[in-house]
């Protein structure tokens, strides 16, 4: 049995981090994927035992013997797919201990994280059949563009289009797709390898990853966006590496520092979302023009960035991009957890005509 799933990255236009405390955020799916090969041998006698992963991108390759993964995890014996279950603290520690005696190189080490989530996935849903996983990914790692949310998707879409638990209809440009109740299954799945990633994610990335096109979130609930504007945003990576777990970890402590002061911050927030939402949605023939429309927007990001100055996740190497694209009168802001990584800045339609 062998089968390929891909899924998109994203960039969230208003609401990183405050969605994780109950405020509304949008964000959208981008054209770059991480992309699973999943090849499981029908006839246990022609595999050689092995779970493995390759990195094909990194040029890395992890395995395990399956009989070592049932040691470690022993009580993964009864797979249920269509339950998807938290790893527990105990399951986590097994779980570290077997990726630890991969030797990742120190270099490469933030991609423990995701081997945590790979190893939890495939046993809950598989159990500890021997297999072949093969991932590529268009997508930055670790730069604010959703690569965990979009690793996690794929890998549980990939893990749940070989078992009995969905079906698929035939899709768009020869891919298969999944009906909306077993995409829900998808999402859930792929949330519990964020938690194993993020430590306490908003399950924005992995619901907009699952989804597609645009969507507003609050508190773990989806609203589809339908655009009645054109929106085109330059994405900037400042290659500025850091990692997601640790920002939402400072966000959180600061949160406790300052409750009072932290919840208004979060309060205004979802004004800004809220009101970005109506403005991308509002009917064409909306009295407002569409560079008034615009100016709204770029007005809105600017306070959205200044409000995630306030929760310290800002970075000097997004300080630069946002002093530069304003000497073009360009509106730019973080996307993502921010502490480098990706900047927007929104491109509106009076500069397009110059392109
Ligand atoms: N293609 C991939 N293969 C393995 N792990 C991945 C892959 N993509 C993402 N990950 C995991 O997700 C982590 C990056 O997630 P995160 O810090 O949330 O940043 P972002 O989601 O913005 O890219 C990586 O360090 C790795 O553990
Ligand atoms: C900061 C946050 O809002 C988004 C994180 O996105 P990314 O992992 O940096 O792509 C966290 C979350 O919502 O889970
Ligand atoms: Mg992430």
């Amino acid at each position: 049995m062998e089968v390929t799933a891909r899924a998109p990255g994203k960039i969230i236009l208003t609401g990183e981090h405050a969605v994780v405390h109950g405020s509304t955020a949008v964000a959208a799916s981008i054209d770059l994927y991480t992309t699973i090969t999943l090849q499981i041998p029908s006839d246990s006698d022609a595999s050689d035992g092995l779970l493995k992963i390759k990195l094909e991108d990194m040029g890395l390759e992890f395995s395990w013997p399956v009989e070592k993964i049932k040691d470690a995890l022993p009580d993964l014996g009864n797979p249920l797919s269509s339950q998807p279950q938290s790893c527990s603290h105990e399951s986590l520690k097994s779980i570290a201990s077997l990726v630890e005696e991969q030797n990742i190189p120190e270099a490469k080490i933030e991609l423990a994280s995701g081997l945590y989530a790979f190893l939890w996935m495939y046993t809950s849903i598989h159990g500890y059949k021997p297999a072949t996983a093969i991932v590529t990914s268009t997508l930055p790692l670790g730069s604010g563009l959703g690569s965990s949310a979009s690793f996690c998707v794929s890998v549980s879409a990939a893990l749940l289009a070989l078992t009995s638990a969905v079906s698929l209809d035939l899709g768009h440009k020869g891919w298969l797709s999944f009906r909306e109740d077993n995409l829900e299954l998808v999402n859930k799945w792929a949330y519990e390898g964020e938690k194993i990633i993020h430590g306490k994610p908003s399950g924005i990335d992995n619901t907009v990853s699952t989804f597609g096109n645009m969507i507003m979130f609050k508190s773990g609930k989806l609203t589809r966006m339908k655009s009645s504007m054109p929106l085109r945003m330059l994405i900037t990576n400042t290659k500025v590496g850091r990692n997601t777990k640790a920002l939402v970890a400072g966000v959180s402590e600061r949160t406790l520092r300052h409750p009072e002061a932290m919840n208004a911050v979060f309060i205004a927030v979802d004004y800004i979302s809220k009101e970005l939402s109506s403005i991308i949605q509002s009917p064409a023939a909306d009295p407002l023009s569409l560079t008034e429309k615009e100016e709204k927007l770029e007005e809105l990001m600017e306070m959205n960035q200044g409000l995630l100055q306030c929760m310290g996740v800002s970075h000097a190497s997004i300080e630069t991009v946002l002093r530069t694209t304003l000497k073009y009168k360009l509106s730019s802001k973080l996307t993502g957890a921010g502490g480098g990584g990706c900047v927007l800045t929104l491109l509106p339609t009076c500069i397009l005509l110059f392109l």
